[in-house]
């Protein structure tokens, strides 16, 4: 007969005492409940103990004694101990008496069968625990088994997508930019690097090729100079990227400036700068290289919005505008691509650690110049990479790399506007009112 018993309960309270239990039936399983310090309550529905009143009358040690009464009233018990796992435990005990005999009453009789009809489904009982004991373990351990596997496969299958594979990265001289360059490159990935800062390029390129620490086949990176903010520059640019490898597998339009401002007081010029370097320069690029791509149905395109894609903060219109429309840009994309098997992925991180904050424009045009403290506090830009990569490797279409609070915030932007506005609100006069005092 088995017993499933919450050992912990019984070990924290009541371990080594003489204790009362309430005794509660639940299916065929018998429960006892350490919690409760009701003496002799009639173990509910448990037909088992019909003929009298059933109670736990003692516990010590390990071992446990159930007291019931039979038909004619003679107090009769059994002894378990209990063992087993911490999880289910069991109690074996002294099997209950023998078939009545003739001149035994029908009540007796009665009993008796109802005794049997407990020792069978008692049977059902113990092949259903020989039952879970014996395939749970396996079981485990075959789907321990089996997600190794697929994990495996699955970082087999990234190595080879991006081994070899033409990664070009945009806002390679800086922050995020210049960490993903390292971990591709690590991947074997042949890099385009771009950028408008010619020498920081060139010193990011020295520091790649003296950094031959993987088994994977290594290849010199290139660099491409130019102004996102300029189209002109884009077309000449992309005509140079298609040269350094004769092709593009992978697109990571990452370069991007912030903006910290009040709507009132900023110029359309820093609202149409900041659009062109995050929302159309990046579209022009990949505008210019899709059709490369469409040609040899292959090719991954890659947005690195933010958080401030999918909500929008006060003092930072143009930015949280300009990844709002890089996010619905590409989503269309990735609708529009499918047919060609170009992937899609729009990125949106959450705080990193890098100059953003201190490149951002302000109101009047002029740098920002100051390294935020929820900037500082950031992700470290190298995890982010290390997660844009897994990404591009599994080819997701959209992540979310932040802190649970602004991950949140999106739910609560699309389940309770209202509220999340009226939090926008508060924020924005509070952040008025520091800028005042
Ligand atoms: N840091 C953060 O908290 C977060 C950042 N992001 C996004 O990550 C991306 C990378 O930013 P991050 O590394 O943080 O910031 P950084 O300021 O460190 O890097 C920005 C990069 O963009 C390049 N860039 C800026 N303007 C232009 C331009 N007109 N033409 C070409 N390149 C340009 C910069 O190159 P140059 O050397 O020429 O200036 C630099 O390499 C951005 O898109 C940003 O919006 C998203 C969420 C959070
Ligand atoms: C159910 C409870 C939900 C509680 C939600 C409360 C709302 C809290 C608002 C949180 C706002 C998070 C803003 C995150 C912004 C962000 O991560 O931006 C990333 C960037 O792009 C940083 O750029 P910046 O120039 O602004 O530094």
């Amino acid at each position: 007969m088995i017993f499933p018993i919450s050992l912990r309960k019984i070990e924290g309270r009541h371990s080594g005492k003489r204790t009362p239990f309430r005794l509660q039936s639940c299916l065929s399983y018998l429960y006892f409940d350490g919690s409760t310090s009701n003496a002799h309550a009639r173990p509910k529905g448990w037909d088992w103990t019909e003929p009298g009143e059933g109670s736990l009358r003692h516990f010590r040690g390990g071992r446990m004694k159930l007291i019931d009464h039979d038909v004619c009233g003679n107090q009769r018990s059994r002894e378990g101990l209990l063992t087993g796992s911490p999880l289910v435990s069991r109690l074996s005990h002294s099997p209950w008496g023998k078939r009545p005999e003739k001149k035994d009453t029908g009540t007796r009789t009665r009993h008796w069968h109802s005794s049997c009809h407990l020792r069978k489904s008692l049977l059902k009982l113990r092949i259903m625990d020989f039952l879970t004991s014996t395939a749970i373990l396996p079981l485990l351990f075959g789907c321990v088994g089996v997600f190794s596997l697929l994990k495996l496969l699955q970082r087999m299958r990234m190595r080879a997508y991006l081994q070899n594979a033409v990664v070009v990265i945009t806002g390679a001289t800086s922050g995020l930019g210049r960490e993903c360059a390292k971990v591709f490159y690590a991947a074997g990935a042949k890099l385009v690097l771009c950028g408008r800062n010619r020498e920081a390029l060139e010193e990011l390129t020295k520091e790649l090729t003296a950094s031959q620490v993987t088994k994977v086949e290594m290849h010199k990176p290139y660099m491409v100079t130019f102004d996102l903010a300029d189209p002109g520059a884009i077309v000449a640019a992309t005509a140079e990227i298609l040269r350094c490898f004769g092709c593009v597998d992978v697109l990571i339009n990452n370069a991007g400036v912030s903006y910290r401002g009040a709507i009132t007081d900023t110029t359309m010029d820093v609202d149409k700068t900041v659009m062109e370097i995050n929302y159309f320069g990046p579209v022009a690029l990949t505008k210019a290289l899709l059709p490369s791509m469409i040609k040899r149905q292959r090719g991954h395109i890659v947005a690195i919005s933010s958080i401030q894609g999918k909500i929008s903060i006060p003092f930072r219109s143009a930015y949280a505008a300009s990844k709002h429309a890089t996010q619905a840009f590409f989503d269309c994309l990735r609708a529009e691509m499918e047919q060609y098997e170009i992937e899609v992925t729009v990125i949106s991180p959450g705080y990193i650690h890098t100059n953003l904050s201190l490149n951002a424009l302000t109101a009047d045009g002029s740098k920002y110049g100051v390294m935020d403290k929820t900037t500082a506090q950031g992700r470290r830009p190298v995890e982010v990479a290390r997660d844009v990569l897994a990404a591009v490797g599994k080819k997701k279409k959209d992540v979310i790399l932040a802190d649970l609070l602004p991950s949140l915030a999106i739910y609560l932007r699309t389940l309770a506007p209202g509220l999340f506005f009226s939090l926008m609100a508060s924020r924005a006069r509070k952040e008025q009112k520091s800028k005042n005092s």
